[in-house]
């Protein structure tokens, strides 16, 4: 038996043996040599593509030149070998880094597709006549030069890419930017979200796809401090907070990144005006505020489409009143007016005397209107007063007074929107399938994300004053008497709501019991009752 042939002896079987143990650190030098190898020549490589004709013929020279003194010198040709060993040994060292464009060697299907998306963007990218002598950008063009890093994910797609574009490009024209974002977004995959990330400085554009926002989340008492409420639920990088939440279908909490409003006497956006296109969920968000406003302030709800969306708010404690008739949301709009004027006086009276203001000062009071458009032309056709100049002291006086106002409408009406509430509204929310133009008119700024194109219900944008535009996903909070929504979604509305104000318990819509029943076995809260 020659020595290579030894057999296992008993219990050796599984054990690898010495020799295979040896061989990856054997081996690793060989590797390193490889890889330095290869990262050289893909340096050079780069180096040539993006070098000047003159350029590339002087290092040809000087290489030529080099070559034959090496050659000529005694033991030259050793000494070149031993160079360049040293120099792919220590190429090949391993770094902590990402890979580049070009040290990434993409299949040939991912090749096509960046080749595809390189095409794409030549018309925005290329100008007739240029002068430069390779352009970075051509209808003849490689996309290696161009692409500065991609990733692709496991489904096969384009998750990540890091391009070049020419410095003439006008990178400051929202127009100019949003052609470009909507070509990469179209050649990637429509079906996805993309956070678009410009780098005017170095012209760079960063193109990431983005995970989808959670939409399983229900109304719950969301774990906030005193003037603050959950719009709803953001990237996890854009916020460096998060909640505890309970999603539907899945047992315990997970953590997500919330985008808190804030309101009350320091808040600087004490207002919201939600925008949205129909169906998108406006009058959802209503509710989820409302359910939050009622564990600390009371609450007015004015339906301006008569929908009776929020008649599951109707006689509960601390609803004030949900008005949807022109004589009613009159009569509780200046109810609001002379109650924020009261507020202000017994508030400055109370600092007159060196006092905190009173309590039922300090009570937040929340005014909810939905669809303000259609109250303002009824109004107009009765010869009645316009109910939205009604809100016009609310929200001027409104933050020192602790009242909120939140008027949510679909783009449609915007145009009968008042210049108070546009003024004074400086939370914002824009909700469904909008274009960028849309978003940046009600946002002030257009998202740096393209809208999905058939986005969930309660999906949009939030900006909060001048900060930064977020993604938004509203909890879901249906009507809980609409039968189409789902039943645990709606038993977990019904489970927040505030008792009846007269003590008289209010039944619950036909399943919801069930559902409700179904919702405390699986732990869900079923909300603090006031
Ligand atoms: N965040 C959400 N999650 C899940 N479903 C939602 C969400 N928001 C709204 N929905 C559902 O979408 C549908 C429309 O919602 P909602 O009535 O709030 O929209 P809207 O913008 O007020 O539209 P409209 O005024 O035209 O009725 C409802 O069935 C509702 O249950």
């Amino acid at each position: 038996m020659s020595r290579w042939s030894l057999a296992p002896r008993w219990g050796e079987a599984d054990t690898p043996r010495p020799g295979i143990k040896l061989l990856p650190g054997v081996l690793r030098p060989l590797l390193v040599l490889r890889r330095g190898l290869g990262r050289l020549s893909v340096t050079v490589r780069k180096w040539w593509a993006r070098a000047p004709k003159e350029r590339r013929r002087l290092a040809l020279f000087l290489v030529a030149a080099c070559g034959s003194a090496l050659w000529l010198m005694p033991y030259g040709p050793a000494l070149a070998a031993l160079s360049l060993t040293g120099a792919a040994a220590w190429c090949g060292r391993e770094r902590a880094r990402l890979p580049e464009a070009g040290e990434q060697v993409p299949t040939d299907e991912e090749a096509a597709r960046l080749q595809s998306l390189y095409e794409a963007l030549v018309p925005y990218f290329a100008v007739d006549g240029d002068p430069h002598p390779e352009p970075l950008y051509a209808l003849d063009g490689g996309w290696e030069r161009a692409f500065g890093g991609f990733a692709f994910g496991r489904d096969g797609r384009l998750s990540t890419l890091l391009l070049r574009y020419p410095a003439w490009f006008p990178d400051g024209e929202a127009a100019r930017r949003s052609c470009v974002e909507q070509s990469l977004a179209a050649k990637s995959g429509r079906l996805r979200e993309y956070r678009f990330t410009w780098h005017e400085e170095c012209n760079l554009l960063r193109m990431t796809a983005l995970e989808p926002l959670p939409t399983g989340i229900h109304a719950q008492p969301f774990v906030t401090a005193p003037g603050e409420t959950v719009l709803g639920f953001t990237d996890e990088p854009e916020v460096r907070r998060t909640v505890p939440v309970e999603v539907c279908g899945l047992d315990g909490t997970r953590d997500v990144s919330p985008v808190v409003w804030r309101t009350g006497p320091r808040s600087a956006e004490p207002h919201l005006l939600a925008m949205g296109t129909p169906g998108s969920g406006t009058s959802s968000l209503l509710r989820s505020v409302a359910l939050q406003a009622l564990r600390r302030g009371e609450v007015l709800v004015v339906d301006g489409d008569g929908g009776g969306e929020f008649s599951c708010l109707a006689a509960r404690r601390g609803v004030l009143g949900v008005e949807s008739t022109l004589c009613g949301v009159l009569s509780a709009l200046e109810w609001v007016e002379r109650e924020t004027e009261r507020r202000l006086l017994s508030a400055g009276r109370a600092r007159q005397r060196g006092e905190r203001a009173p309590e039922d000062v300090r009570q937040p009071l929340w005014v909810l209107v939905d669809r303000p458009a259609v109250l303002s032309h009824l109004a107009r056709a009765e010869g009645r007063r316009d109910p939205q100049d009604l809100l016009g002291v609310p929200l001027r006086h409104g933050r020192a007074a602790g009242v909120s106002v939140v008027v949510a409408e679909q783009f449609d009406g915007a145009g009968e929107l008042s210049a108070p509430v546009l003024a004074h509204t400086r939370a914002r929310a824009v909700l469904g399938p909008v274009s960028p133009e849309q978003a940046a008119g009600v946002l002030g700024l257009a998202p740096h994300t393209g809208s999905a194109p058939h986005p969930p219900p309660g999906r949009g944008f939030a900006r909060l004053g001048p900060g930064p535009v977020l993604r938004l996903q509203v909890p879901a909070t249906p009507d809980p008497f609409d039968e189409s929504a789902p039943g645990p979604e709606r038993a977990a509305v019904w489970a927040l709501l505030p008792e009846p104000a007269a003590n008289a318990a209010a039944p619950a819509p036909p399943g919801l019991l069930e559902a409700l029943g179904a919702l405390e076995a699986v732990g869900t809260p079923t909300g603090r009752r006031r």
